[in-house]
């Protein structure tokens, strides 16, 4: 055990008994970040619910926007990445996710500015909400009820989707999430219908019940890929645009939650140089100077290795409604794992399941939600509380 100076505390080397250990789990996860991440597909229902009460309709009132911009931070900016996958690349109008204070120059009446805060009063979206109200945009909010992004709502006259406070925001993706996709489809920019909702619901509730805490590692996908990760440095590449929003997510949840360095991205993107990594020290280098007799028990750190998750998109999408056709996405993805093969780094592959964009999405955001989770615990470490962020905002005076 190391006890570190900032309140630091954990384990170096994963401890794969304590996650088949329901008592050490609870142990270890104080604050039930398992629990609410098993919410989802709860989230999922009780978000549309919150939306449908919300006056979203009155959005449409001045036709189709000229851009709309999603302004947020962490996981609250993920939404907009979100949106943007969800609506495509058939969408009419750009869809922005906007990570800084206030919002793009160019931002006027034409446009819709969406506000999302879990707190509630991050002064991105803060400040967002009320750059748009000064430059007449429209504007809807979405975070904590009686929180300051509210009241800004209100002062605007701006719908407003409070989404019940669950700390961390982490682990509200899908609450914060589902009134920005409700107040798209307002505008007319996504499809997304109650049926999509209701599967996207289910999936989750069933990837939950897969990767709970009683499921045995040889039977918990998401425990598995926690133990395949451990004492490895993570790559996540998804094969489609979709595909690369989970990757993004998870790389947030693994340097959160677990508290791994982790490199993340597009794999088209990455096949045109960081796939190089494959080829380096942690990769293909380490691999060809691995001692196959020595004990891995005295592996002292020195062995640290890649461990490529790939996430595929499922193949699902009619060719002529993606970014790119799906034959090429395919044999991309395919070309990966034989790379990764040649080279002896091991491989996970996430499939997506599922019929709309927002279940194949859920499919494959589930169980590496879980993972990082299990993976922080596995360490010893509370996924919840990190000590850094709030040191971070402390020195930041944030
Ligand atoms: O959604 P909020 O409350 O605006 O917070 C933004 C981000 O800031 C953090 O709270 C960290 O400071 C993240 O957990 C969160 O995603």
């Amino acid at each position: 055990m190391i006890d570190g100076t900032a309140g630091v505390s954990g384990r170096r080397d994963a401890d794969e008994a304590l996650l088949d250990s329901p008592e050490a789990l609870a142990e270890h996860d104080p604050g039930g970040m398992l629990r609410h991440t098993a919410s989802a597909g709860a989230q999922v229902r009780e978000s549309a619910a919150l939306a449908a009460e919300a006056n979203l309709a009155v959005l449409a009132d001045d036709g189709r926007p000229r851009a709309v911009v999603i302004a947020g931070i962490g996981t609250a900016g993920r939404t907009g990445d979100v949106l943007a996958t969800v609506a495509g690349p058939r969408c009419p109008v750009p869809v922005i996710a906007h990570r800084s204070a206030g919002v793009p120059g160019w931002v006027g009446a034409a446009d819709v500015v969406i506000a999302v805060s879990a707190s509630g009063r991050s002064p991105e979206a803060l400040g967002a909400a009320e750059a748009a109200h000064r430059r007449g945009a429209r504007l809807v909010a979405v975070g904590a009820p009686d929180s300051q992004l509210q009241s800004v709502a209100e002062r605007a006259r701006a719908p407003f989707i409070p989404v019940p406070r669950r700390a961390p925001a982490r682990a509200s993706l899908w609450a914060l999430t589902v009134p920005v996709l409700l107040a798209a489809r307002s505008l007319g920019l996504v499809k997304v219908n109650e049926a999509d909702l209701a599967e996207t619901a289910a999936r989750l509730d069933a990837d939950a019940d897969r990767c709970r805490p009683a499921a045995e590692s040889f039977v918990n996908p998401a425990k598995s890929l926690a133990l395949g990760l451990a004492g490895s440095v993570p790559i996540v590449w998804g094969s489609s645009p979709l595909a690369t929003v989970a990757a993004r997510r998870f790389g947030d949840t693994l340097s959160a939650n677990a508290r791994y360095p982790v490199v993340t991205g597009a794999l088209g993107e990455a096949g045109r140089g960081r796939v190089g990594l494959l080829d380096g020290v942690f990769g293909g280098l380490a691999e060809g100077e691995r001692d196959i007799f020595a004990d891995p028990s005295e592996d002292d750190g020195e062995g640290t290795r890649l461990r490529l998750v790939l996430l595929r998109d499922g193949g699902l999408n009619a060719e002529d409604d993606t970014d790119e056709p799906l034959a090429v996405e395919e044999r991309r993805a395919d070309a990966v794992q034989t790379l990764a093969e040649r080279r002896g780094v091991r491989c996970d592959v996430v499939t997506a399941e599922g019929g709309s964009a927002l279940e194949r999405l859920a499919s494959l955001i589930a169980v590496p939600d879980f993972a990082s989770i299990y993976l922080a615990l596995a360490h010893g470490l509370d996924p919840m509380a990190v000590p850094a962020i709030t040191e971070m905002k402390e020195l930041s005076n944030q």
